[in-house]
């Protein structure tokens, strides 16, 4: 008998071919990890782009990370928001598997950042808008980035923010009581557990340095670094070896270059402090509502911002 397509119920709980490798067309690879590719691929069927990310199963295995893999599928599984690329399918083949993802087509904010020198105040307040949108949503999924950077923050066609790569995220809780889906151990709602990931130098937060402990607000550190990059053209810690920058980092020395806005000052140092508890935004200090009404970010219009027109980046 004809071999017959296995299918599953999508999203939509509507039935759904499981696609397979030959249904898209292989282009160019726009990602390397350290035990995946990320191509860009168009579906035969709808002419559509993806981003795929293939990953090698004997690797995977060999470098013990299939916790990793799992941990990424089902935290992009879980995301379905307009500021974060979407997973659409996934499939294997005897050697791979395949993440089929959305493909942000205008790359990276770094590229931007670095082209332009820096961001004017209106474009830095739209996109550090977005950007606290998404933490917002993904916190309150319970999971945490871990690896927030300008790297990782992409642009749709729409010029809208695209976060990705979650290959190094951590759920805190799922929607049981509790539960840490990786281990089964059981982490209560916010508490921190030891961890061996760390991020990325510049954007790695004193706690993750110190004590290997995540927290929701290692995303916020991450932030406050991002919206001094996109005012100033540079990360705050800088150094030309990572020891250093962690010396920065775990002694708080960084300063403000001449004609940093007071506003965006005041922000920027509410958002890098040593302590997590003690940073704008986390639930001990009022939450993304009092990070929403910081002054920085008066006159965004919270309620619909992957509608707005973006402003043109100058
Ligand atoms: N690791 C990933 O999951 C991943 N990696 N990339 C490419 C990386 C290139 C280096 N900076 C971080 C992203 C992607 C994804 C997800 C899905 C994804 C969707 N669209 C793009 N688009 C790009 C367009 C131009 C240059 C780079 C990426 N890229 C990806």
């Amino acid at each position: 008998a004809e071999e017959t397509t296995p299918s599953k119920l999508n999203r939509a709980g509507s039935l759904q071919a499981k696609r397979k490798p030959e249904d898209f067309i292989f282009g160019k690879v726009i990602g390397e990890g350290s035990f995946s590719t990320v191509i860009l691929a168009k579906e035969v069927s709808t002419d559509k782009q993806y981003a795929i990310k293939v990953l090698d199963k004997q690797h995977i295995i060999r470098e013990n990370k299939a916790q990793y893999v799992h941990r990424e599928k089902s935290v992009l599984s879980k995301l379905n928001h307009p500021f974060f690329v979407k997973l659409y399918y996934t499939f294997q083949d005897k050697d791979r598997l395949y993440f089929v993802l959305s493909y942000a087509g205008r790359g990276e904010l770094l590229d931007y950042i670095q082209k332009l020198g820096s961001f004017d105040e209106n474009c830095t307040r739209f996109y550090a808008a977005e950007v606290v949108s998404a933490l917002e949503h993904l916190h309150g999924l319970g999971i945490i980035h871990r690896d927030l950077k300008p790297e990782n923050i992409l642009f749709n066609e729409q010029m809208h923010i695209q976060i990705t790569d979650f290959g190094s995220s951590k759920i805190l809780k799922t929607d049981q009581l509790g539960e840490d889906s990786q281990d089964g151990s059981q982490v209560a709602p916010g508490q921190k557990r030891k961890n061996s990931f760390v991020g990325t130098a510049q954007y790695v937060s004193p706690e993750v340095l110190t004590s290997k402990k995540a927290y929701y607000s290692s995303d916020l550190w991450a932030l406050g670094c991002i919206i001094y990059q996109l005012l100033s053209g540079l990360p705050p810690f800088r150094g030309g070896h990572e020891y250093q920058i962690f010396q920065k980092i775990t002694k708080l020395e960084y300063e403000f270059p001449e004609g940093f806005s007071p506003t965006a000052r005041d922000l920027v140092e509410k958002l890098l402090v040593l302590e997590p508890e003690g940073r704008l935004g986390c639930e001990e200090m009022g939450g993304f509502d009092k990070l929403k009404k910081h002054p920085f970010f008066e006159g965004v219009d919270w309620s619909n911002l992957s509608k707005q027109k973006p402003p043109q980046l100058v």
